[in-house]
């Protein structure tokens, strides 16, 4: 049995930019924040694009409400949506793990990145990028999704070899 322990780095733009997007208030360039609302408000605008694979397809907006994962935790598979892209905003105040690995076909604990984000910052993953589902921590988490509705499967997974031990871990 092969052993393999991750532990997160921090969740930064430019670490996480081969495999989304970091979004967040604040650190924005100047040209993504428009005041609105008379001054009352701050937009902080088009930070990511939703990818959809045609013009057929739908963006949608939903809620992830996930248990929290017990760590260490064993890591079995990925998957990918290799129509659309999907978006995960934190709502319930905790920081969470982020698991994404590189763009190839056979996955091997090499290929694997795993990142802490903050409560306030929230990750889209671009179309086809290899990542684990939810990671919430703590406690019952909610999270709001926008990731593409549309025709034909757009859920890849990949299984690692039994014989693989890879644990996630703080
Ligand atoms: N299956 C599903 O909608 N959730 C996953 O895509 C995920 O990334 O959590
Ligand atoms: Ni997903």
């Amino acid at each position: 049995m092969s052993t393999y322990q991750l532990t997160p780095k921090p969740l930064t733009k430019e670490a996480f930019a081969a495999f989304g997007d970091v979004v967040e208030a604040g650190d924005v360039s100047k040209d993504s924040l428009i005041m609105i609302n008379d001054g009352n408000t701050e937009r902080y605008d088009s930070l990511v694009k939703v990818e959809l694979e045609t013009p057929a397809d739908t963006a949608v907006i939903n809620i992830f409400r996930a248990q929290p994962r017990q760590l260490p935790m064993k890591i079995e598979m990925m998957e990918r949506h290799p129509r659309g892209s999907q978006s995960f905003q934190p709502l319930s105040g905790e920081d969470y793990l982020v698991l994404v690995a590189d763009p190839v076909e056979e996955l091997t604990p090499e290929h694997l990145h795993l990142f802490l984000a903050k409560s306030t910052q929230g990750i889209n993953y671009h179309m086809n990028t290899w990542h684990h589902p939810v990671l919430g921590l703590h406690k019952v988490c909610d999270f709001l999704v926008v990731d593409r509705k549309g025709e034909g499967n757009n859920c890849e997974e990949f299984f690692f070899d039994k014989n693989l031990d890879i644990t996630i871990d703080l």
